[in-house]
């Protein structure tokens, strides 16, 4: 997946460091963003890297935004942890694969925009309704980087460790090839399960429709 030399570039290599993780060693590669217009200018984003990588078609690609609450602090109202460490560990099963970790807190509007959403689903907003009440768009993520950060590694296609289909999209029009989609598909509890559906019931997840009894119980 070439970018085109003519194409504005949006990002640039910063620094890379092995990294010994708890499910195995991951080459960890910085990337920040230059492009004065791009969402979200300079950030720092990570390719967690497993495996021989480069050259290859087909690799288990994980493009992750972050999540401080559910990442850093192990909050249960969403399963972006659950997500990170499923995809983790399927790309070591697999034998090799890279994990495009985002900077894009809160679907891209933002941590303490996302901690306003979250108090106003206190008071019984979903997720998608709590961001429209704040005025802002339902997802505000971009990925233009994400085609420059494969072709660092001259990664030729992917398959894309995803349940939603807009990013899906969103990745295929800004040039990444995409053979197919591996489900990531977490187990949702108590405090996620509202929030999983408005996933499925809202966002047009691939994700199966589950019942409250469905949901692991927790503290
Ligand atoms: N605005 C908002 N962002 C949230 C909320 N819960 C989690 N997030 C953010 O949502 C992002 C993850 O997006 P998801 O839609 O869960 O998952 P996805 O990565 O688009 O889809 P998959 O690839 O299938 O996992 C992270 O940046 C989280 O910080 C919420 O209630 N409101
Ligand atoms: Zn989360």
């Amino acid at each position: 997946m070439p970018t085109s030399p003519e194409s504005p570039r949006h990002s640039e290599w910063l620094a890379s460091t092995d990294l010994p993780t708890s499910n195995g060693v991951f080459a960890m590669h910085v990337f920040r963003t230059t492009a004065p217009d791009a969402t979200h200018s300079h950030q720092e984003h990570v390719a967690l890297v497993y495996g021989d990588v480069t050259g290859k078609a087909g690799l288990p690609v994980r493009v992750h935004s972050e999540c401080l609450t559910g990442e850093v602090f192990g909050s249960l109202k969403c399963d972006c942890r659950d997500q990170l460490d499923m995809a983790l560990s399927e790309i070591v099963r697999l034998g090799a694969g890279m994990v495009l970790y985002l900077r894009q807190e809160g679907r891209g509007i933002g941590l303490s925009n996302k901690v306003r959403a979250y108090h106003l689903q206190s008071r019984g907003y979903d997720t998608v309704d709590a961001n429209r009440v704040l005025g802002l768009p339902d997802d505000a993520r971009s990925y233009e980087v994400v085609p420059e950060m494969l072709a660092h590694f001259d990664v030729r296609s992917i398959r894309l460790m995803t349940n939603n289909p807009d990013k899906l999209a969103k990745l295929t029009a800004l040039g990444v090839k995409v053979d197919d989609c591996l489900p990531v598909i977490t187990e949702p509890n108590q405090h996620s399960i509202g929030y999983i559906q408005t996933k499925r019931q809202r966002m047009g997840h691939a994700l199966p429709e589950l019942a409250e009894e469905e949901a692991v119980q927790t503290r």
